[in-house]
């Protein structure tokens, strides 16, 4: 069993023995192990500086032994970089995998990197099995959308080839086998051109801004609106560091009662959401809203059971069990940025019990180990420190407190705009690639903060007293919720209503296809 496994079992055991008591302890950070112990540790162990990004920047090149497996990923692109039609283009990559990977021991060749504990290469390996895997689960939906603009049934059947390998790694690194956003999609999927000068610790932490970033992997073109979609998640997770650093600090001082250090700290909460929210709205330059749905087939999931017409009696991992397998697809859902600030600020326990809410729960579960054991503890540390409570003690403090809530509300809100933008408008297809009911889902959440900053807000009703810079921010960000819910809540009816007028796609969908107005 590996360092960090051993910790997240004793962890969890005593979150659970201390649900009745306080404190609940802080999970261990990277930091805490000697550089020895580190060295074993899972790539997506948490710490100060990278946050949930992963200790190391992920392997580009595989060994030559996995030279069959990287063959086919740099030849399945959609668009090649010369130019030309890859094997998904050309719906070919199915029989490829079946034809190349048949006899080229893949499986033992994985047992061994896991027997080394090379967890770089581990990481890198299940990246890749993952992207195999979904490309050949979905190829069919992908070429049926590209031809008629609507979807249909993927493949229900994973091929002994990438089904075994991948499960085993899965079990190794405590993920899922499949894809999903940490360790597959997004945060193991890039490379830094200029790094900087890594032992300078002035230089630590830079060359994270989206034009010094590449995308190893992709399904579409990996250097379209493809790489820009990823690497902007990159870019704002970079600053996930400095958001772990703040956090830890906020509990800390709300716990020692240290007024001073509580609004130092939020500050700096503040000025770092602010500056992730600036990095989101590069979105709409980095990745045009047209391009979207040209790979957006390909990170759907095979969950969540049932209500996934793409595969409506799951897949079969062949040669690891004769029970077939359903998993959410690869989403931002699985980003822990968000679910950081809900928890902190105690949102999360003002979200409506419903369906809805019980799917963000769901979503907790594809991170890695250590990020849901991480959310899982903040989730008690708020609200044993009562952060909420706490900051209603002192203008400042609520202040920032109320702008942090604002921060979550401009995340949500902008998120909200990006999927109207880049997804209801070209498709009516009812879930989304986590498999979240798209129309109702988001909004959920938005309502719920809007709701909530709309009640802080009483709490504060002049800004006088404030420091000027905090003035002017409360003062813009007053009334700002209660417009917005009036506008969503209209939206909502109205989406809602397109989508029923819609449902003739449903039926063709019983055949076979699903609705979408026609984007190929
Ligand atoms: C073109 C841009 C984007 C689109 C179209 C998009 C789409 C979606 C959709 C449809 C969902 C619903 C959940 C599901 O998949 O079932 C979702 C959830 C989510 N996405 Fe994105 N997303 C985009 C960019 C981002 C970015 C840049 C982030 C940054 C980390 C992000 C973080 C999230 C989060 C945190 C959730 C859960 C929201 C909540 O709990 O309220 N997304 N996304």
């Amino acid at each position: 069993m590996t360092i960090l496994r051993q910790a997240i079992r004793q962890q969890r055991r005593s979150l659970a023995s201390l649900a009745h008591t306080t404190p609940t302890p802080r999970p261990l950070l990277l930091e805490d192990y000697s550089p020895a112990e580190q060295a074993k540790l899972p790539q997506f162990t948490i710490s100060r500086e990278r946050g949930f990004l992963p200790r190391q920047d992920p392997l580009v090149d595989l060994p030559k032994e996995f030279a069959p497996l990287d063959s086919l990923l740099k030849r399945m692109t959609i668009r090649q970089p010369d130019g030309t039609q890859g094997l998904l283009a050309l719906g070919q990559f199915g029989d490829a995998v079946n034809a190349e990977l048949k006899g080229a021991g893949l499986a033992e060749k994985v047992d061994q990197v896991i027997a080394s504990g090379n967890q770089h290469l581990m990481s890198a390996l299940f990246r890749d099995f993952c992207f195999s895997a979904s490309a050949y689960l979905l190829e069919p939906v992908d070429q049926h959308f590209r031809a008629t603009g609507q979807y249909c049934s993927g493949r229900d059947v994973l091929p002994a080839e990438l089904a075994v390998p991948l499960n085993r790694l899965a079990d190794a690194l405590g993920h899922f086998p499949f894809m999903e956003y940490s360790s597959s999609y997004a945060l193991q999927n890039y490379q830094r051109i200029n790094k900087g000068n890594e032992t300078d610790p002035q230089r630590l932490g830079t060359g994270w801004e989206t034009d010094n970033l590449r995308l190893i992997r992709a399904f579409e073109d990996a250097d379209g609106s493809e790489a820009g979609f990823i690497l902007v998640h990159v870019t704002m997770v970079a600053h996930s560091g400095q958001v772990v650093h703040y956090t830890e600090n906020v509990l800390e001082a709300a716990n020692a009662g240290d007024r001073k250090a509580f609004n130092v700290a939020m500050r700096g909460l503040l000025s770092t959401y602010e500056k992730i929210n600036v990095a989101m709205d590069t979105m709409w330059s980095w990745s045009r809203p047209v391009d979207y749905l040209k790979f957006r087939s390909f990170i759907f999931g095979t969950g969540p059971e049932k209500a996934n017409e793409m595969f409506p009696h799951g897949v079969v991992y062949e040669g690891v069990d004769e029970e077939p397998k359903t998993f959410r697809g690869e989403s931002g859902a699985n980003d822990t940025l968000i679910p950081m600030l809900d928890n902190t600020t105690q949102t999360t326990a003002r979200l409506p019990r419903n369906e809805l809410t019980a799917t963000l729960r769901e979503f907790r579960a594809y991170r890695p180990a250590a990020q849901r054991v991480y959310l899982e503890a903040l989730e008690h540390r708020a609200t044993e420190a009562n952060i909420a409570e706490f900051s209603k003690g002192n203008k400042e403090s609520l202040a920032l407190f109320i702008l942090l809530l604002d921060q979550n509300r401009e995340f949500r809100d902008r998120h909200w705009r990006f999927t109207k933008q880049y997804i209801l408008r070209y498709t009516n297809f009812p879930i989304a690639t986590g498999g979240s009911p798209i129309v109702k889902y988001l909004p959920n959440n938005l309502r719920t903060v809007l709701n909530f900053l709309d009640e802080a807000f009483t709490l504060l009703p002049t800004s006088t007293g404030l420091p000027d810079d905090l003035a002017i921010k409360v003062d813009a960000a007053r009334g700002r919720a209660e417009t917005q819910l009036r506008v969503l809540d209209r939206e909502v009816v109205q989406l809602e209503g397109e989508l029923v007028k819609g449902s003739h796609d449903k039926r063709a969908w019983n055949k076979g296809m699903v609705g979408s107005d026609g984007v190929g």
